[in-house]
């Protein structure tokens, strides 16, 4: 490793060429880079010291309790203050004398944290997978790395998510509070067997794949739906994958696994409790955010859910008096599933390997939010980086539900010379298009091609050279994704992949094909894309169904095969649709399919 300067920071004077990423990646500098801010922020051209700069031993505050094992670790290497429950005042105070932190999910590290450290703070690491509670933004801004520690609670959260359901079957916290109020109630506490039920998985990723092999141990009929799991791994152990309709219509259990994410918000809501079988019995592990809570209190009284088993709501700790938590047939944990003492001291491990091997410097692979970047690469790649992320976002929306999403091709355009071109920050953020939308992991170019190859998704480059002009590192990007199907068939290509294909005009990404069917529309706000028959006063139809639903259209484009044949119109909205919008652009009769994405 290079010799650094004990200073914390200093500007990089000398303009860096795309091809020293890889040596750059070594030395204790890194630039930081918030994916999530780059449509709207200049980088920072400032590189700061991570770590075997510090010219003494660096100060670790752990702020929840930590495994023995992690806090060795951390000994070894720096001095480790121990203060837990501090008030955000106190915490605030104490951060200007450390360098790195560590919490799980009961401390708040919030912007004024950053604020307070005083730029001394270098790493946050999140001693669990969530990190709903660092405000990310704020420590991508203050140069500071977060790190979590994604895997070491899986089997701790499978295993609370079953003993929830056979407590919940058995009535066993019922039956144990009233028998310490001294009733012994035989006959009130009679539950129901597991054996022979059907079970639905909602989410079929780490935590969803362990509790249905558990489930199908203890004799369970397994189902999962997951839109992005792949099949033959569910068929592996003899789960079978359904759509989130079939799961709810069939399930006597429904234990939930899936990220909190805008698609998810409030996923069980009055809407889809009607559509379960009456008497159903529901387990959440994941977070509290996907099931409407006041939905879940009328399915309860109404009888259409006998009983809830949750770990986790929507405000923690919920409060004294919420009529879910009160309710006599809910059995409750205060977000429990990561805490036994194995997962904890796996945990604390991963945890303090992560901060360590970032305090000296090194590339984490649970880095959540720095990649390093050279400035001068990030200034010119900036727009090219919000395409890849954009394509991949929309290439993953068009697959339909069951098909996994296992190979994708990304294709540059350019005039430059191989070596000229670093692609790796625009694979990283494709793969951060096709990712995130699907699940609770970050990405960035730290972990991007971990995160796929851990999702068993393969990723391949490939470069057309043109002739023509190196100013502009890339004439376009393609994102194909193989061997699935469609929920847009217009989007699988000639050569039967999904195909979307961008460019950036003007400094602005835009979508230019999708399919085999050329379009042009601004890369902001959201899409429907729409396939009609070729016909006149298509465009306005649409428009003045969107007028009169208030949603406002960005921009229109059209590609046809040929005149009066097959249309794609491709609408960019700044709102998005309501229901009964879409419902309507799908009931025009030249429309033969449509789809609204969001990016
Ligand atoms: N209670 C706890 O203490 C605790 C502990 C660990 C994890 N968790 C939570 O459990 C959940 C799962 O964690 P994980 O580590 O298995 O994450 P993961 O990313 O491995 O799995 C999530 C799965 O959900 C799927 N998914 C995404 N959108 C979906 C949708 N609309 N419908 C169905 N499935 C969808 C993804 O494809 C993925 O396979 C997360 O919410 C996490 O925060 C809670
Ligand atoms: O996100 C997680 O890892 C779990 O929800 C556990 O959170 P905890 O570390 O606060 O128990």
């Amino acid at each position: 490793m290079a010799a650094a300067t004990p200073s914390s920071s200093f500007i990089s004077s000398k303009p860096l060429k795309p091809n020293t990423l890889s040596s750059l990646t070594k030395l204790p500098t890194t630039f930081t880079l918030n994916p999530n801010t780059l449509q709207t922020q200049t980088p920072r051209r400032h590189f700061i010291i991570v770590s075997s700069s510090l010219s003494s031993k660096p100060t670790i505050l752990v702020a929840e309790k930590l495994g023995a094992a992690g806090l060795d670790l951390l000994k070894d290497f720096a001095n480790v203050d121990c203060s837990y429950n501090l008030s955000p005042e106190e915490l605030n105070t104490k951060i200007s004398l450390c360098d790195a932190l560590i919490v799980r999910s009961g401390t708040k590290v919030s912007r004024e944290v950053f604020e307070s450290s005083g730029g001394r703070l270098k790493v946050v690491g999140r001693a669990g997978v969530g990190i709903d509670n660092v405000d990310l933004s704020a420590a991508t801004e203050h140069g500071c790395l977060v790190v979590n520690a994604p895997t070491a609670n899986t089997v701790a959260a499978a295993e609370h998510g079953i003993a929830l359901l056979t407590a919940m079957a058995r009535n066993v916290a019922q039956a144990d509070a009233s028998i310490k109020a001294g009733k012994w109630l035989r006959n009130k506490y009679v539950g129901v067997s597991l054996v022979g039920k059907t079970l639905a998985v909602m989410g079929f990723g780490k935590v969803g794949t362990e509790v249905a092999r558990r489930a199908k141990g203890l004799g369970m009929h397994v189902i999962a739906h997951d839109p992005y799991a792949p099949a033959d791994r569910a068929h592996a152990i003899g789960v079978e994958l359904v759509s989130f309709d079939e799961a709810l219509k069939v399930a006597d259990f429904i234990s939930l696994h899936m990220p909190l994410t805008p698609a998810t918000n409030k996923i069980l809501n009055d809407e889809n409790f009607a559509k379960m079988k009456k008497g159903v019995r529901i387990v959440n592990v994941a977070r509290g955010g996907v099931i409407d809570e006041d939905a879940l209190v009328r399915a309860l009284d109404a009888g259409i859910v006998a009983q809830a088993a949750l770990d986790v709501f929507t405000v923690e700790p919920p409060p004294k008096d919420s009529k879910l938590v009160q309710h006599e047939n809910v059995t409750v944990t205060p977000h429990l599933g990561a805490s036994t003492m194995e997962a904890q001291e796996g945990v604390a491990i991963e945890i303090a390997e992560a901060v360590v091997g970032a305090l000296r410097g090194e590339l984490a692979a649970t880095a959540v939010n720095a990649p390093m970047v050279p400035a001068e690469v990030l200034t010119e790649l900036k727009p090219y980086v919000t395409l890849s992320e954009k394509l991949g976002r929309l290439a993953v929306q068009l697959v339909a539900g069951g098909s996994g999403v296992k190979s994708v091709k990304v294709t540059y355009a350019s005039s430059r010379a191989p070596d000229d071109l670093d692609t790796r920050l625009l694979r990283a953020m494709v793969t951060k298009g096709l990712i995130e939308p699907i699940s609770s992991v970050f990405v960035n170019l730290v972990n991007a091609d971990f995160t796929a190859k851990q999702r068993g998704i393969r990723i391949s480059e490939e470069r057309i050279i043109l002739d023509g002009s190196p100013e502009s590192p890339l004439e376009y990007i393609q994102v194909q994704i193989a061997n699935v199907e469609s929920r847009f068939a217009s989007a699988i290509s000639e050569t039967g992949l999904i195909t979307v294909e961008g460019k950036v005009k003007d400094g602005v990404p835009h979508l230019t094909k999708v399919g085999a069917f050329e379009v042009d529309v601004s890369l902001e706000g959201n899409i429907i894309l729409c396939r009609q028959v070729d016909q006149p006063g298509m465009i306005g139809t649409v428009g003045s169904i969107l007028g009169e639903e208030n949603v406002n259209v960005s921009f229109m484009s059209v590609g046809r095969t040929a005149p009066r044949k097959q249309a794609v119109m491709a609408i960019g909205v700044d709102e998005q649709p309501s229901k009964s919008a879409l419902k309507r652009i799908g009931d025009i009769p030249a429309v033969e399919e449509f789809v609204f994405l969001d990016l």
